[in-house]
């Protein structure tokens, strides 16, 4: 667990338009929760106002408390900082620091653990429907329930990387939501008392002390397990790997297609790649790739692959090695998604190419954060569109 100097508040990097409303409290009903960690609540006239809000739940009353806005903003931030009339689904925060103007590591704390995948499953629904131009009764989308990691009991204690920041006086600390200033934290409940393990079904991986390894224990295997079943690899078929880390679903790729088969990983980060050939040397016909995804397919790789598993960062593939992707004539894509927006958005190009969403699941691999893991797998219709 790494610790880190802090500093004061953040640099706003635009100038306030109009009179700060920070610190203003208002009586609110709390609307559908939101992509980030948030509820929405519209305030009538006079504001005429959309607040995000944290710490609170759909259908609570609340009184919150203004943490960015100014007259001049389309919307404002705020903290639910009463609740006149709480939710069946709230609970008291596990952690003494989680809650409005404390730590800002956590969103959910004061959510039931299925209330809280109740939640994100709404969020990864409305981003297929808003950016995804998925039908919203669709089964697919409408059926959509996010899954606990086996052996999850508590969502507590899952956190095998931390960070922390170190404070003057020796104590370490985390930042709160937005912001620079630190709140002095000892002992975070999500932290793993035992450090990452890095065998998967009985695989040993190499990864480097900094490098990219899921964070929760039981997320290599679940992640693996779902790309395999959606992908039902056959014997003899060729994949690429995209965004590979070390390795991670090429070598159980490999396992699948044959030894012999061709299975080409590529990774942006050199470290990453060499532990990648080492977790791969067993295979004589893997190959790993160093470079940014896009450069990489630009100028190489451009014979058609059968498979291709795809799990970028946050802002997701993108438009363009969505295209290198079906340029490449797949017939199942298994898109491994950390941001559901950028998921949505990513499904709409490919629908746009021919290829659909025909299976998804969600994965709870950050219990009382908003995050949430997807595993959609498109698959090449018969209705090339462009
Ligand atoms: C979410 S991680 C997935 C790693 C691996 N699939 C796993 O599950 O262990 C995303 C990986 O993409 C790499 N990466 C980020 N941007 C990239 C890019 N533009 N091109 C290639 N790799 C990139 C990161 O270094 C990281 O290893």
């Amino acid at each position: 667990m790494s610790a880190r100097r802090g500093g004061g508040r953040r640099a706003r990097a635009r100038q306030p338009r109009g009179r700060s409303r920070v610190g203003e409290q208002f009586e609110a009903e709390v609307g559908p929760v939101a992509h980030g960690g948030h509820c929405v609540v519209r305030l009538p006239e006079p504001e005429s106002r959309v607040v995000f809000v944290r710490h609170a739940l759909p259908g609570e009353r609340v009184v919150l408390e203004v943490t960015e806005g100014t007259d001049g903003d389309r919307f404002w931030r705020a903290d639910a900082v009463e609740v006149l009339d709480a939710s069946p689904d709230r609970v008291p925060a596990p952690c003494p620091v989680a809650g409005p103007g404390l730590c800002g590591g956590c969103d959910f704390q004061h959510v039931t653990l299925p209330a809280q995948r109740a939640l994100k499953a709404a969020v990864v629904r409305e981003q297929l429907v808003r950016l995804g131009r998925r039908d919203a009764d669709d089964p697919l989308v409408s059926g959509l329930a996010v899954e606990a990691v086996p052996g999850d009991v508590d969502g507590l204690r899952w956190r095998t990387r931390q960070r922390y920041v170190a404070l003057p006086d020796g104590r370490r600390g985390m930042r709160k939501h937005r912001s620079h200033d630190v709140v002095p934290v000892d002992d975070c409940l999500l932290e793993a008392h035992a450090p990452a393990a890095h065998t998967v079904h009985g695989v040993d991986f190499s990864v480097a002390a900094d490098g990219f390894w899921q964070v929760h224990p039981g997320a290599p295997e679940v992640l693996v397990d779902a790309v395999l079943d959606l992908l039902a690899p056959r014997s003899g078929e060729t994949a690429l790997d995209l965004y590979a880390g070390v390795g991670l679903f090429a070598r159980f790729l490999l396992g699948a297609v044959g030894r012999e088969t061709r299975v080409v990983a590529v990774e942006g980060d050199a470290a990453g790649c060499d532990h990648a050939r080492l977790n791969l040397s067993d295979h004589p016909r893997a190959v790993v790739a160093h470079g940014p995804v896009e450069r990489v397919l630009r100028s190489s790789y451009d014979e058609p692959f059968d498979l291709v598993v795809l799990d970028p960062p946050r802002e997701g593939a993108g438009k363009t090695v969505v295209e290198q992707v079906a340029d490449r004539a797949p017939r199942a894509v298994a898109y491994v998604a950390c941001d559901p927006a950028a998921l949505g958005r990513d499904v709409a190009t490919f629908a746009s190419l021919g290829y659909r969403l025909t299976a998804l699941r969600a994965f709870d691999l950050f219990p009382m954060t908003h995050h949430v893991e997807c595993v959609a797998l498109l698959e090449k219709t018969g209705s090339h569109l462009r």
